[in-house]
């Protein structure tokens, strides 16, 4: 008495005398490759006889895949044809319009100076032939069976172009009274073990050398050749990169933009709280600290706590990299960018993820003002090939003026995809920037991704989808070949 699993009995019961896999698998719902391991299982045990035959199959060529679905050309210049008791057949003078004279030689209508001159009746036996033709080159396309000579002649023509499968072929080796149907499992318990179940359990068999079906070609990955074309924009516009942690102090990501520590986005649900037991990163100064701490107290009116300032967060924004190059370098004239992973407890839909990539940058010259902010922006939108960029007033804690930015999405509609404003003096005063003004800017990189692929849920950009992968590189090096010749209007 054997046992099986309840699939396993399923394939020997449809297998009885000999049935190829496919057709099995499409009795039971299922696909042949999924069938594999159970067969596999079953011969090893000798309750199945597998055979492996090499098929011929014939597929439609990319023309051939053309004419089933919009019609042979010889039929349409047949149908066009003018009759009386004489029809006349014109054609193009073209290659293809040599192609259709020359397929209708085959059916005797011989072609004199570029044109057919035939009588009635057989111009429509040939009409008749040729829809016959194309009666079997669609019932090819969906998967039917036609005759040898058929398949040969589109051979010849190039329709249909002939390539081998290995078939398999299974025959019930079991009596199938003689079996028991058992509980199948992938794993079994110590409990399975001790109890004695495991001897009334099928195990899953496993078998890693089963062909898989082929996947298509691995590409770069779209988005992440998008982030150095961003890169490779902003060297371009005269920046220069800084980088910073992605574990952060909550000073840089926040206290140091004058965002005060009972502000609502320093609450768990909007920032994620780290602890950490390795290196932390090397803490900021301590005079900047005490400076920005009394800059909190007088502005906002609250007790500032050192320690609060000395927790780590995952970098909620990249403007946490912007500041820290600004209080490094200080006065003077200068752009800088960041481009980095940031992260926030989101509720996830298709505009908005936990762990999204932002771009930051400031600009830092002394006379700076809301003008420049918005040439400035709109020249890296420009850069980057955004068509339609519209900014709205905001309120953002380090900024004044601030502005969202909006862009347009060709199905989800105008969807912002950023801040920007001047930075406040209680942000650049603690960092010794009294005479400069500074612009900054922070955007979601994500969705300008997604505005510029059409791509239309953010999760997509971390799709394991090889398919979709596939598309998302076609689309992007269609862009990047594109890119600088579309039309840009902006609006504020
Ligand atoms: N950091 C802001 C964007 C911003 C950056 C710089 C200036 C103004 C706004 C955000 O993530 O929403």
């Amino acid at each position: 008495m054997a046992l099986v699993s309840p699939l396993e009995y399923a394939i020997l019961r449809s297998a009885g005398r000999r049935r190829s896999l496919r057709e099995i698998a499409a009795e039971l719902g299922t696909k042949p490759e999924d069938l594999m391991r159970y067969v596999e299982s079953l011969r090893a045990r000798g309750l199945i006889r597998v055979e492996r035959r090499e098929v011929e199959v014939y597929e439609l060529t990319e023309e051939g895949a053309k004419y089933a679905r919009e019609g042979l050309p010889e039929l349409a210049a047949l149908r066009a044809a003018k009759c009386g008791d004489i029809c006349v057949v014109e054609v193009p003078d073209t290659p293809e319009g040599r192609i259709v004279l020359a397929n209708l030689a085959r059916y005797g209508l011989r072609p004199r100076g570029g044109r057919i001159e035939a009588p009635r009746d057989e111009v429509e036996k040939a009409l008749r032939a040729v829809e016959e033709r194309q009666r079997l080159l669609e019932a090819l396309a969906a998967g039917g069976e036609i005759p040898r000579d058929a398949l040969q002649e589109f051979q010849r023509r190039r329709l249909v172009r002939r390539s081998s499968r290995v078939e398999i072929y299974v025959e019930s080796a079991a009596d199938l009274a003689s079996l028991r149907v058992a509980e199948m499992k992938t794993a079994l318990t110590s409990e399975d073990l001790r109890s004695g179940a495991w001897r009334e359990i099928v195990l899953k068999p496993i078998d890693a050398t089963i062909e898989v079906p082929p996947a298509p070609a691995p590409v770069p990955h779209f988005f992440q050749d998008f982030l150095e074309y961003v890169r490779e924009v902003m060297v371009g516009l005269g920046f220069e990169e800084v980088r910073g942690p992605i574990l952060e102090y909550e000073f840089w990501n926040f206290d140091a933009l004058f965002q005060a520590q009972d502000h609502p986005a320093r609450e768990v649900h909007d920032t994620f709280f780290a602890e950490w037991e390795g290196r932390p990163p090397e803490p900021p100064p301590p005079e900047l600290m005490e400076r920005v701490g009394r800059e909190h107290e007088a502005g906002w009116g609250y007790r500032w706590s050192r320690e609060k300032a000395l927790g780590l967060v995952l970098r909620s924004q990249t403007t946490a990299t912007t500041i820290r190059a600004l209080a490094e370098r200080g006065e003077g004239t200068y752009k800088v960018f960041a481009i980095g992973r940031v992260f926030r407890p989101e509720h996830i839909d298709a505009k908005h993820n936990v762990e999204f990539h932002q771009l930051d940058g400031i600009v830092v010259g002394p006379g700076l003002a809301f003008k420049h902010l918005l040439g400035q922006l709109e020249q890296i939108a420009k850069a980057l090939g955004m068509a339609e960029v519209k900014f709205k007033p905001a309120y953002f804690p380090f900024t004044s003026p601030s502005v969202e930015v909006y862009a347009r999405h060709e199905k989800l509609g105008w969807i912002e995809f950023g801040g920007a404003g001047i930075f406040r003096p209680e942000v650049t005063r603690p960092l010794g920037v009294e005479k400069s003004r500074v612009l900054a800017w922070g955007w979601g990189l994500d969705r300008v991704a997604m505005i510029l692929l059409g791509i239309e849920d953010i999760r997509d950009l971390f799709t394991a989808d090889p398919e979709k992968l596939a598309e998302y590189y076609r689309r992007w090096s269609a862009f990047k070949r594109t890119v600088g010749s579309r039309g840009a209007r902006y609006t504020l």
